[in-house]
């Protein structure tokens, strides 16, 4: 049965990096209806809303997103409903898109790249398990205010709302257990229970869940800890499942362990398979239109997308071994170049991956 996934490029590198891994799809004689959507600060010019209704059916109706990256700083000043980035996280929100998955892989190739010596990071496979649909990012109240008490009052205040219900945590740490006994049976939790409430109740919760994995040994440790530990022995950690908020912070850290944020994929999953398959960076407005940006966690996604949306699992190994060849016959962009490579552009990079399908 052909399969609709829906394209949605967005803002900045978006569409260079979405071209390339839509190009990887094609090649792979899978029957796919490929259909695209704006989204991001360019539907908002196109139709004045960053997530236009025609969009969001798109995505609800297909099997699968594929998702660029949106924003752009030019969008700052609008009022924050019209901003690009609420485009993702409606999405997510209208999509129940719940579970986010970042595979930090280092590649060996990339050893060099990364921001830790070799000896700390070589062979380095963690996987994160961030929430994604509630957390400080949905909260309300929320707002800017006048304070009322304290030593500020009468100024201005910026206000937010963490909170995650008992139910929430529960489902996302189900999945990170079940994601440890699949690898090597150790999670680690990550909260701030010293100071939060939203995390002690995190941290009570995913506790109780323990019981239902007696073969998972789970640890939990404080985000600020987590940070560190992140750059200190990467490899202690295999699966670490946290919130929003702190996942959004410590993928990014991780990224950098592999070489570049250019290599971190992500899949978002709600409750009954469907996923919205995304890189974990943005929209690079600093190198958007030169042709130079990584497209490989874009690729590499879209192997994510097979593997969890399509149960194409062979066609997914097919990309992520095409990649490791591409790393291997010494292609580089910027982000990950290191002198005797072979730099190329996002379009080459894209070429040799097709080339490495086989
Ligand atoms: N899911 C998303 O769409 C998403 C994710 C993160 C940030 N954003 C938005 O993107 C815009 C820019 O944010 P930012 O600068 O903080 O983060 P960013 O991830 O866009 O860029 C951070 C740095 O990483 C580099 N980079 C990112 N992707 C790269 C790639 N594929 N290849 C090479 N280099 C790459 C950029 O050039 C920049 O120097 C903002 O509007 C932000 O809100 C969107
Ligand atoms: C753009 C922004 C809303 C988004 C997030 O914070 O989740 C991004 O940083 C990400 O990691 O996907
Ligand atoms: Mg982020």
């Amino acid at each position: 049965m052909t399969k609709k996934i829906a394209v949605l490029p967005g803002d900045g590198i978006g569409s260079e990096i979405i071209e390339q891994a839509v190009r990887v799809l094609k090649a792979l004689d899978i029957p796919l209806e490929i259909e695209h959507a704006p989204v991001g600060g360019t539907a908002y010019d196109l139709h004045g809303h960053p997530l236009p209704p025609s969009t969001l059916k798109l995505a609800q109706e297909s099997h699968a997103v594929l998702f660029g990256a949106v924003g752009d700083w030019k969008y700052d000043k609008l009022p924050r409903e019209h901003r690009p980035e609420q485009a993702i996280l409606g999405l997510r929100k209208s999509l129940g898109l719940f579970a986010n998955l970042r595979p930090a892989i280092l590649y060996p190739e990339l050893a060099n790249a990364s921001s830790l010596k070799p000896e700390i990071v070589s062979g380095l496979d963690i996987l994160i398990l961030r929430e994604l649909t509630g957390d400080i990012y949905f909260g309300t109240p929320r707002g800017i205010r006048t304070a009322t008490d304290g030593p500020f009052a009468g100024s201005k205040e910026g206000f937010d709302t963490m909170r995650y219900a008992e139910p929430e945590i529960r489902r996302i740490a189900h999945l990170g257990f079940q994601a440890a006994q699949k690898r090597s049976r150790k999670l680690c939790s990550v909260d701030k229970a010293n100071v939060l409430e939203t995390s002690q109740l995190w941290r009570d919760t995913v506790i109780e869940v323990a019981k239902e994995y007696p073969d998972v040994a789970l640890t939990h440790m404080y985000v600020d800890n987590a940070a560190m530990q992140l750059v200190r022995a990467p490899r202690d950690f295999d699966v670490i499942v946290t919130g929003n908020l702190f996942g959004d912070i410590l993928s990014d850290e991780a990224a950098m362990l592999t070489g570049s944020i250019g290599m971190l994929p992500s899949a978002s999953m709600n409750a009954s398979g469907q996923g919205l398959y995304e890189p974990s960076h943005g929209s690079a407005p600093d190198i958007a239109g030169k042709g130079v940006a990584n497209p490989l966690a874009t690729i590499l996604s879209a192997a994510m997308l097979l593997r969890y949306s399509l149960d194409h699992d062979a066609q997914a190994k097919r990309i992520e071994q095409a990649v490791q060849r591409v790393l291997q016959q010494g292609f580089r962009t910027a982000d990950i170049y290191e002198a005797g490579m072979t730099k190329v552009g996002t379009a080459a990079m894209g070429d040799a991956v097709l080339k490495a399908l086989g």
